[in-house]
């Protein structure tokens, strides 16, 4: 299989003398030890990441990665697939949540179009077109991509990645968008995780109890079609959806390029795990902005060892729980940056 070169780049280590000096730091500001809690360790990876002592978030760079899915066919969304291709130009004219968290933030938002059912007006502002084909093919009874069509998208997200990279992003978060894909990241989960359909099918957009289980089944029907024990590259083209895959590829391309990512909700985190899988050396770029309502998140993110800063029960995607969790970076960096020391203060430290 030929995969693009982006795939592979390597990656390297955050600063870990930036990280000491930050944590030396972070003790002599005006506050007992610890006292700021994870905001104090995420400006210390932020610091290592972003390889300086003075860390910031002004530059976010949000990518939604959009597209279709085959397996619509089974019955398993609440919603119909020509959603997706709507979706994209709500988020183009700016009334989608991502677009209004977006302009809070003054971030950048791109919407990259991989390929949908109901057709996109070419002249939508903000819309990247890297359409690969018009929604992947049913995962219950075919693999939902070919290896060319998986090469495209992993390329594609890497292309986002390096755009963020040239508008000097000191965050890249990606959201993803298309109808169906809960099922796609809950088939991926179960087969990279070794998990029954039953623990981690969920309602998605809002299924019923009956929904949830006949979801379950379409997807226990996917991995006796496709085989659990295979790398997680041939698990993405089999079932995973372009998004997925773009996903993977774009963070692997922001962390090669020095920028953080800060992961979404359930579908993201999926991407995120099928990159790890892949390059270990990805995980220490992550952080994690929310835990999604979707029941199977829970598992994926324990398998990546993640203590994600949210828990508000959304549940939407976009890009919309990472983009919410902002702030938090935004305050660590300017605890971290702004707090007087001891000495400055002039008070008294711990006898
Ligand atoms: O991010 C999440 O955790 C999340 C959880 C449930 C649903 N979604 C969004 O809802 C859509 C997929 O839901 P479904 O039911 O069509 O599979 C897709 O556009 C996702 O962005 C997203
Ligand atoms: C309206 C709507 C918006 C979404 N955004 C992400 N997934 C979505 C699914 C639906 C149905």
């Amino acid at each position: 299989m030929t995969l693009p070169a982006s795939w592979t780049a390597p990656i390297a280590e955050p600063d870990h003398q930036r990280m000491l000096q930050a944590r030396t730091r972070q003790g002599v500001l005006t506050k007992p030890p610890g006292s700021l809690g994870r905001l104090e360790e995420l400006a210390i990876t932020l610091s290592g990441q972003l390889g300086t002592d003075q860390p910031a978030i002004d530059r976010v760079h949000i990518a939604v990665f959009a597209g279709d899915h085959g397996v619509c066919a089974e019955g398993i969304s609440a919603f119909p697939q020509t959603v997706t291709a709507q979706m994209i130009a709500n988020f183009a004219h700016g009334g989608a949540a991502i677009s209004v968290l977006a302009r809070q933030l003054g971030a950048t938002l791109e919407v990259v179009n991989l390929g949908t059912v109901a057709e996109v007006d070419p002249g939508l502002a903000g819309v990247v077109d890297d359409v690969i084909m018009p929604g992947t093919r049913n995962l219950a009874i075919e693999p939902a991509m070919a290896h060319e069509q998986l090469a495209a998208a992993l390329a594609a997200g890497d292309r986002a990645a390096a755009r963020a990279a040239a508008a000097g992003a000191q965050l890249f978060i990606g959201g993803d968008m298309g109808i169906g894909n809960t099922t796609s990241a809950a088939a991926l989960a179960c087969a990279l995780l070794d998990r029954s359909p039953t623990e981690l099918a969920g309602p998605g957009t809002g299924l019923s109890a009956a929904g949830v289980s006949h979801k379950a089944a379409v997807i226990e029907r996917a991995l006796v079609r496709h085989g659990t024990g295979r790398d997680p590259v041939d698990l993405l083209a089999s079932l995973g959806g372009l998004e997925i895959a773009a996903l993977a590829g774009a963070f692997v391309g922001a962390a090669s390029r020095g920028i953080p990512v800060l992961v979404d909700g359930f579908i993201v985190s999926v991407a995120a795990l099928v990159a790890t899988r892949q390059h270990p050396a990805l995980r220490p770029w992550l952080h994690f902005g929310h835990q999604s309502a979707e029941p199977g998140h829970r598992s994926v993110l324990a398998a990546l060892d993640a203590h994600p800063l949210l828990q508000l029960d959304m549940r939407l995607g976009e890009g919309s729980g990472a983009a919410t969790a902002v702030p938090l970076l935004r305050a660590a960096c300017a605890l971290h940056n702004q707090m007087a020391s001891f000495a400055q203060a002039g008070i008294d430290g711990s006898a």
